[in-house]
């Protein structure tokens, strides 16, 4: 979008990962010139693929959904259709219990009929229905949401299904999508939709039911069969692992526009003089290489910052000279976590099993087990190994184990072939072996998460032309931070628009 009196407009995204990409990525396609500042050598963030001995595995994000249709169609833009890859048996998750991986029953009439559950919590499932048929609530005013808004994700659970749920499907849930644990997590902010349905239905499981059906009838038959089926595949991953998807996007959007090695340090918002243009001047330090420390401005229209709130914290930001001081941001509270990527000759594991991989539930530490999960890689993607070996990549640390996440390489070796023995029968030690450290994997979307979006909004009232994407608003996941891109992206357009015709209020 070139402004009606003469050159495009300029945007500066800060922060490389799948968000800031994605949001530079439709920026530039709607015509505006976007520069995309980077700290790393590289961009993708929390997206990492790596490959070595024939094997490809990632460091990062192992998995995405397109549940939300946009990230469908940016898949489409970008040609990576013939790319995607779709685990096979995805369906065939584990849970570990007392000490052995067992089948998570795929569905509610499957749980009922298996033996996952006590027959008291199968018991507490089939009344559920029943028992909370009449505390929802018609609105979203209700007596059931004031009551619980601070409430916990294993509270919420609880209350509708009983502890055993809590202990061997929420835990490892939760542990295995954000290496948090049900008591820190806020219901509200974890999990929005569900949290939703109570306040409207009651009832969990009838909520599930109802919106399910409304869902599809609303879809009805506009909906393309093709596009349908497509997004019903549930996880997927790219040819070369996810950061396909990342480079993909870098390629599209083009390396001139790309600043790597650009860490932003400073960002002044001035309208002195009256223009609209130019308001941003974004100071920025090179990294790594022989210039580095170097300082450099460039100034644009508006800014998306896509870099985790721990690291805003650490920039300075001016408004009219002034120092717009950001005590207001509150602490985040960040989850730390390690990757142990490992690599069996097939004959040493004696026990494998097919499918998407097993969380172990934190109460199965009293069993001897201290990872959170592992993922059955190569059995999901076959081409990530060589065919005479199997990849593995197992999760150890998250809040059940803070210290853990950051032991020593040999210690977590240790752990995870230990656990990979019980679990698996595997035999020996690893023919390959790679550790990753996270300090700060996953935000935690914990009980006073209120305030950390206040606290985002407020920054974007009182800067014009400033605006916040990420996985710190909306959701952890890949899809989640696509959206937030786009949507901030759809708000620069819109301020933009605005500024063309008003000027700053
Ligand atoms: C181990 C792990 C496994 C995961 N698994 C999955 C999964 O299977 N499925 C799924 O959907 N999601 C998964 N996720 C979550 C998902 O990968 C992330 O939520 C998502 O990639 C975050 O993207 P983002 O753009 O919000 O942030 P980030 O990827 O964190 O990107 C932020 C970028 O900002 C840069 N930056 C910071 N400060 C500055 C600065 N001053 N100047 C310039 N740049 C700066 C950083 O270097 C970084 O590149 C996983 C995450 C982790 C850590
Ligand atoms: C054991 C730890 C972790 C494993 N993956 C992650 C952690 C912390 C990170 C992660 N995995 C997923 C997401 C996206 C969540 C979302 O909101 O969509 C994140 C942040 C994908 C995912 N992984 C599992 C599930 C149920 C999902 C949701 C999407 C889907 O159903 O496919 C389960 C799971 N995660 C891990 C393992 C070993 C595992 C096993 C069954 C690792």
């Amino acid at each position: 979008m070139a402004s009606k009196e003469g050159p495009a407009r300029r945007v500066a995204v800060v922060g490389g990962g799948v968000s800031g990409l994605a949001a530079a990525y439709k920026l530039e396609s709607q015509g505006l010139k976007v520069t995309l500042f980077e700290t790393e050598g590289r961009a993708g963030g929390k997206i990492r693929s790596a490959t070595e001995d024939g094997l490809i595995w990632d460091e990062g994000a192992n998995t995405m959904t397109e549940t939300e249709a946009e990230v469908g169609r940016l898949i489409d833009d970008l040609g990576l259709r013939e790319k995607q890859q779709f685990p096979i048996s995805q369906n065939k998750r584990y849970i570990a219990k007392n000490r052995r991986p067992e089948l998570i029953p795929s569905n509610p009439i499957a749980l009922i009929k298996s033996n996952f559950l006590s027959p008291q919590s199968k018991f507490r499932v089939i009344l559920e229905p029943f028992l909370w048929r009449h505390s929802g609530m018609k609105n979203n005013t209700s007596k059931v949401s004031d009551e619980f808004s601070h409430e916990s994700v294993g509270g919420f659970f609880e209350r509708h299904f009983g502890k055993e749920v809590v202990d061997y499907l929420i835990d490892p849930f939760v542990s295995g999508t954000s290496a948090g644990d049900p008591d820190s997590l806020s219901m509200r902010h974890a999990f929005p939709e569900m949290w939703d349905l109570e306040n409207k239905f009651g009832s969990i499981i009838v909520g599930a039911i109802r919106s399910r059906f409304s869902h599809k009838s609303k879809k009805g038959g506009n909906e393309k069969p093709l596009e349908k089926k497509k997004n019903q595949r549930g996880s997927f991953s790219f040819q070369g692992g996810m950061q396909t998807l990342t480079d993909t996007l870098c390629m599209a959007l083009g390396k001139d526009n790309l600043k790597l090695n650009s860490k932003v340090l400073s960002l002044s918002f001035n309208d002195v003089g009256g223009s609209l243009s130019n308001n941003w001047l974004i100071s920025y330090a090179a990294q790594g290489s022989m210039r580095k420390g170097s300082l450099q401005d460039q100034s644009y229209d508006a800014v998306i910052m896509t870099a985790p709130l721990c690291n805003v914290q650490e920039m300075k930001f001016l408004k009219r000279r002034k120092p717009f001081v950001l005590d207001f941001l509150p602490k985040v509270t960040y989850l730390p976590l390690s990757l142990i990527i490992t690599s069996f000759k097939k004959e040493q594991i004696k026990r494998p099993l097919q499918g998407f991989g097993v969380l172990v539930p934190s109460k199965e530490q009293a069993n001897g087990l201290k990872t959170i999960g592992t993922l059955f890689s190569s059995m999901m993607f076959p081409d990530r190994a060589p065919n005479d070996q199997y990849l593995y990549t197992t999760f150890v640390g998250g809040s059940r184990n803070r210290d853990l996440a950051g032991a020593s390489t040999d210690e977590l070796k240790g752990i995870v072939v230990s656990d990979m023995r019980k679990l698996l029968g595997a035999e020996g030690q690893p023919v390959f072996m790679k550790h990753v450290y996270w300090s700060k994997a996953f935000p935690l979307y914990g009980h006073d998460y209120d305030l950390v979006l206040k606290s985002i909004e407020k920054m974007e009232e009182n800067l014009p032309g400033f605006f916040y994407a990420g996985n710190h608003r909306g959701g952890l996941s890949v899809g989640k931070a696509i959206v937030s891109g786009f949507k901030a992206a759809d708000l620069v357009l819109s301020y933009l628009n605005s500024t063309d015709e008003e000027g700053i209020e």
